[in-house]
C-alpha cells in the first residue's frame, strides 16, 4: 500500500489525524524534498524533529530519487506499507501525479491523505480563490536561459479579468554544469527565489516584449512562508512589493485582475500603510 500524505504548510504539527495515523502503521516512510521547504527546514534537525513525532525513520527522497528511482518506492510499497510525504498536499505540485500514476498502473492501492496546499492558503488576502486563471511557474534566469512563457498566461488570465499565482523557483540538489561534464555529480547549494527576484524577472519580460500586459504599477500580493507563525503577506505595487525584504523562503506572489469591492477591503488589510 502506498500512502501519499500531505504535511500541510507550516510545521511538524500540521499532519493531520489521519495523516498521522497512516504514517504510524507504515513500514518505510519517505519525505519529498525538492517542491517544497517545511517551516522549519529539511536540516537534520528538522528531519529528527518529524522522526520524533511519528516513532520511526524518516527517507529523504530528492528530485533524483523521485524521478529516477521511484522503482524503489514502488517495489517497497508493493510489498509492504510505504508513506509518501509531501509538504502541503500531495496534488498542490505537478509532480506527485506521475508516482500516482506508476503506482496504479503496478496494481498498488494508494491512498491520498490532503492537506492545506499554497494553492488554497493565498485565499487568506482576500482574492477569491474562484477568480484565479492559470498558475504559472517562475524558474531562475541564467545568462543564457530567459525562458518567458509565463508571459502570455499572465496575459491570458488579465485578459479574463483574473488573478494569477505565481509559484517560485526552488533549485535543490542541482548538479553544477562542471560536475555533469566531469561525470562526477557535485551539487549546486539550494537556492529558493525571493519576490524581488521574480518581480524584477517580470519586468524584464514586460519590457522586452512591450505589450502592457502589466507595470511597476500593478496590484501584487506577496507571501512569504504562509502557514507559519511568521508568515508576511504585503499588498503593494510590484514597485512597492520589490522594496520589502520578506525574509526566508518559501515565497510567492499573485499578479492581481479585475477585483471586486469586497476583495479590495480585505486587500487593504495588508496594503502598505503610510502616515
Ligand atoms: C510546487 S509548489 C507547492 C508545493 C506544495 N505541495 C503545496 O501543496 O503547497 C511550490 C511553490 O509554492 C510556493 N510555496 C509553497 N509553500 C509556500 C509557503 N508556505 N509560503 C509561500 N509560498 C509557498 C513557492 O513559490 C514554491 O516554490
Amino acid at each position: 500500500m502506498l500512502y501519499i500524505v500531505g504535511l500541510g504548510l507550516g510545521d511538524e504539527r500540521d499532519i493531520t489525524l489521519r495523516g498521522l495515523e497512516a504514517v504510524k502503521q507504515c513500514d518505510m516512510v519517505y519525505i519529498e524534498a525538492y517542491t517544497s521547504l517545511l517551516s522549519f527546514g529539511l536540516s537534520s534537525n528538522g528531519l529528527s524533529t518529524l522522526e520524533k513525532l511519528y516513532g520511526r525513520p524518516v527517507i529523504l527522497a530528492d528530485r533524483e530519487m523521485v524521478e529516477e528511482k521511484a522503482d524503489e518506492i514502488l517495489s517497497a510499497a508493493r510489498a509492504s506499507d510505504v508513506a509518501f510525504l509531501v509538504v502541503g498536499d500531495p496534488f498542490g505540485a505537478t509532480t506527485h501525479t506521475d508516482l500516482v500514476v506508476r503506482a496504479k498502473k503496478l496494481g498498488i492501492a494508494v491512498i491520498v491523505v490532503h492537506n492545506a496546499s499554497v494553492m488554497n492558503a493565498i485565499g487568506i488576502c482576500g482574492l477569491q480563490l474562484y477568480r484565479y486563471g492559470e498558475t504559472i511557474s517562475i524558474p531562475f534566469f541564467t545568462e543564457t536561459w530567459r525562458p518567458d512563457s509565463f508571459y502570455e498566461k499572465i496575459q491570458s488570465n488579465r485578459n479574463l479579468g483574473l488573478h494569477t499565482l505565481c509559484l517560485l523557483d526552488i533549485r535543490v540538489k542541482e548538479p553544477t554544469l562542471e560536475s555533469l561534464c566531469r561525470g562526477k555529480k557535485q551539487y549546486e547549494p539550494p537556492k529558493f527565489m525571493t519576490i524581488k527576484t521574480a518581480i524584477g524577472q517580470l519586468l524584464e519580460v514586460e519590457q522586452t516584449k512591450g505589450e502592457s500586459v502589466y507595470s511597476e504599477d500593478t496590484l501584487c500580493v506577496g507571501f512569504a512562508r504562509l502557514g507559519s507563525e511568521d508568515q508576511i503577506i504585503v499588498a503593494g505595487s510590484m514597485r512597492e512589493l520589490q522594496l520589502i525584504d520578506f525574509g526566508p523562503p518559501l515565497h510567492c506572489l499573485v499578479i492581481t485582475g479585475n477585483t471586486h469591492p469586497v476583495e479590495e477591503e480585505m486587500l487593504d488589510f495588508y496594503k502598505i500603510k503610510r502616515d
